[in-house]
């Protein structure tokens, strides 16, 4: 087996979950497993390293930026082995200081992202990572924060892409998905 199809075989689909027509895929069986969550770290590690840095104007990624909340589980972990910063976007309202904020509509409802100003240094090469990217507006309200702080966006990695909301079409930044889902 793949280490693709290995990370695949955890990722469940619940049918009308949390609304009627929504197959919601849950991540988190991969967590409960530790050679599942270190398969994938290093899945992602590996995506990185070999196809991201090498096309990085130094030859680095300087920050991961991972979103409010499922994003968690991954940034500081993929970062940790980078050597990167760790960066977060939260919902509005749980960050002090002075914010960035953007507003989005997701799969089943609208919210509003902030990034602590100053977090990222202009200049600064970014990777946004999260679990899922569905219609993609929680990737397109974040990919915004980054480049409003002078962030040079080289990537978005996810776990999985629900293919039939075709959220890709809405950034302008190469994107990776380990797993591709029908929705
Ligand atoms: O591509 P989109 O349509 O924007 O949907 C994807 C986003 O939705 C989920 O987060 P959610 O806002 O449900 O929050 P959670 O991570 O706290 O569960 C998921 O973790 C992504 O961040
Ligand atoms: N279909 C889906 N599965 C899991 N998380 C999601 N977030 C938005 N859409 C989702």
């Amino acid at each position: 087996m793949s280490d693709v199809e290995y990370i695949k075989s955890f990722l469940t689909i619940y049918q009308d979950f949390p609304k009627k027509g929504v197959a919601f895929c849950d991540i988190f069986p991969l967590f409960r497993n530790p050679l599942a969550f270190e398969a994938l770290v290093t899945h992602f590690v590996h995506h990185l390293v070999s196809d991201v840095i090498p096309n990085s104007p130094d030859k680095k990624i300087d920050v991961i930026v991972a979103l409010d909340s499922r994003g968690f589980l991954l940034g500081p972990v993929i970062a940790l082995r980078l050597g990167a910063a760790f960066v977060p976007v939260r919902k509005r309202g749980k960050l002090p200081g002075e914010c960035e904020r953007a507003a989005f509509e997701k799969e089943y409802g609208t919210d509003e992202f902030e990034m602590q100003a100053g977090a990222i240094v202009p200049g600064q090469t970014v990777v946004i990572v999260d679990d899922i990217i569905a219609t993609g507006g929680s990737a397109a309200a974040a990919s915004d924060l980054v480049t409003k702080q002078g962030g040079k966006l080289l990537k978005n990695i996810f776990i999985a892409e629900v293919t039939s909301l075709k959220g890709k079409d809405k950034l302008n930044t190469p994107t990776y998905s380990i797993v591709q889902v029908d929705g």
